[in-house]
């Protein structure tokens, strides 16, 4: 049966101008990609001129890529659909009165680490934007990662409030959650299946016909926008209790003189349908801005979408909490392991040199967000220890000394820590680094990144996460 939207849509006819509110690693390639589809006559960026990232207005209307890294295929897109005149960034909003499509790619941190409250300032300014310049038969799209509801709620409300238009009758609004990793953009967007969910049919329908040119290998995944919106936080949810679950186990098996990594190769043997397990690593703890925060997302769902009381669990944490409680503990428990090696040379924590490799939350990357080393240091700080930090790809981070030479931070050092598993501490010469160091040298390995009985033979006392065949030198 035909509805007022759909009358509307139909007016509006297909997509032909889109717009994407926020240049960030979201919204570049995103616009890139849709200016590239053929039939697309304008795709705009919208780009607030902020202090911090209004240069990139400019940049990107000389076929200029601002964003770090390499992105493969992102500069030569970038170039050809500005030389075509099809891609145009504008600080400008009036433009959304053109576009039959507008979607959302604004950044959603956390205000402070201790509330994991989401600050949406900038989002309900991005909504707004488009709310002030929204026509009848235009489809909005939120890419963000918000909290369950959100969509279907409070973004539903500043859009109306802004546009004095009803969603669901005179605009098409959806969500459709972003899940590129940095390094991977373009090929991402492309070949990752889209999850893509409407506040009604109609809604979902327009959304489908403005991301399925995109697709090359992917797959539209149709669902209501609540439900896209728990997808996204519900998958990285999911992986952060993966890694918990390893971390927990390695933690037992240390407990079990036990070695994980043995125990890890005996579990994923199991292999076929519906046996096979999805054991991930253990580790010196968990970073970034996806896992460390998506799981809060979901927990504030239940409240904001809620329809029902939540059966279980009431009045404590969830088993998703937990996790992400067993993952901040890993920080604490590698100093733990620092501690344990130190009393078995007879050293106390207080006023030893800690020499600790690796700043960034990830492996051959310069980013840093959210970084366990970061909770780490702070703790042998507190302790009394000296710390030393080298980083190859990291340089600078607010209230840390970085080196990106090894030698003056193991120099003379009593522990060395393995905080990140950067490619060059596999190649690592442990004999020179031993000799750097003072005498009874303890390595502690955060990352499953040396072979213990070489580091032994060496001379260092060994403790390592999972360890616990090796762990408590000398044996007793
Ligand atoms: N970066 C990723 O790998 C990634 C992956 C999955 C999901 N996400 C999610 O996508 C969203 C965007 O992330 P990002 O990494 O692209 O953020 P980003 O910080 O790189 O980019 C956001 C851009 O929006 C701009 N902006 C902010 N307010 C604006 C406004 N009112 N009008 C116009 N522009 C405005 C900022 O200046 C910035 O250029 C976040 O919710 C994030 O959680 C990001
Ligand atoms: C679009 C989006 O949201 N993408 C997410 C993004 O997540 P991310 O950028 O945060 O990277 P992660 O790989 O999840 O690592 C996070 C931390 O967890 C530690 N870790 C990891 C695995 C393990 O077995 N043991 C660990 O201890 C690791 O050291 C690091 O500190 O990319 C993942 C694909 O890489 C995706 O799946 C995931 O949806």
């Amino acid at each position: 049966m035909a509805t007022e939207l759909s009358a509307a849509l139909n007016q509006r006819g297909p997509i032909r101008t889109i717009g994407v509110i926020g240049m960030g690693y979201v919204g570049i390639p995103s616009a890139a990609l849709f200016a590239s589809v053929p039939g697309i006559r304008r795709a705009y960026g919208f780009q607030r001129n902020s202090p911090t990232s209004g240069y990139k207005i400019r940049m990107l209307n000389e076929g200029k890529n601002p964003l770090k890294g390499e992105e493969p295929g992102l500069d030569k897109l970038l170039a050809d659909v500005v030389h075509k005149g099809v891609f145009h960034c504008t600080d400008d909003f009036t433009s959304i009165q053109e576009c039959d499509a507008v979607t959302i790619a604004i950044q959603t941190p956390f205000k402070s680490p201790e509330d994991l409250i989401p600050d949406l300032t900038a989002l309900e300014e991005g909504l707004r934007q488009a709310g002030r310049y929204l026509t009848r038969g235009t489809l909005v799209v939120l890419e963000s990662t918000i909290t369950p509801g959100t969509t279907c709620g409070w973004a539903r409300e500043v859009l109306e409030e802004e546009s004095g238009l009803l969603a669901g009758r005179d605009f098409a609004l959806a969500h459709a959650p972003e899940r590129v990793m940095v390094g991977r953009l373009i090929q991402n967007i492309q070949e990752h299946d889209r999850i893509v969910g409407g506040i009604d049919e109609d809604s979902t329908r327009r959304a489908i016909e403005l991301y399925q040119p995109v697709l090359t290998k992917g797959q539209i995944i149709p669902m209501t926008a609540t439900a896209a919106e728990v997808t996204k936080t519900a998958e990285n949810t999911f992986r952060d209790l993966q890694i918990a679950a390893a971390n927990q186990l390695a933690l037992y098996c240390e407990a079990m003189g036990v070695n994980f990594y043995d125990v890890r190769t005996g579990i994923d043997s199991l292999k076929g349908d519906g046996i096979t397990r999805a054991i991930l690593w253990p580790g010196a703890g968990v970073g970034g801005h996806c896992l460390t925060k998506d799981t809060y997302h979901l927990e504030r769902g239940v409240d904001v979408a809620g329809r029902t009381p939540l059966d279980y669990p009431q009045g404590h944490e969830s088993l998703f909490v937990l996790a992400r409680h067993v993952n901040d503990f890993m920080p604490r428990h590698t100093f733990h392991l620092v501690r344990q090696g130190l009393s078995c040379v007879g050293k106390e924590v207080s006023g030893s040199r800690i020499a600790i490799l690796g700043f960034s939350f990830l492996p051959n990357t310069d980013d840093a967000r959210n970084t366990p080393t970061e909770q780490f240091v702070n703790i042998c700080q507190i302790h009394g220890a000296v710390t030393e930090i080298h980083d190859p790809w990291v340089h600078e981070y607010p209230g840390f000394s970085l080196s990106s030479d090894i030698e003056p931070v193991v120099k003379d050092a009593d522990v060395l820590v393995l905080m990140t598993a950067h490619r060059m501490y596999y190649a690592l010469d442990y004999d020179w680094v031993k000799r750097m160091m003072r005498p009874f040298p303890v390595l502690v390995d955060g990352r499953n990144i040396v072979d213990p009985d070489v580091i032994i033979r060496a001379g260092f006392v060994y403790e390592g996460i999972g360890r616990g065949d090796k762990n408590r030198y000398p044996r007793d």
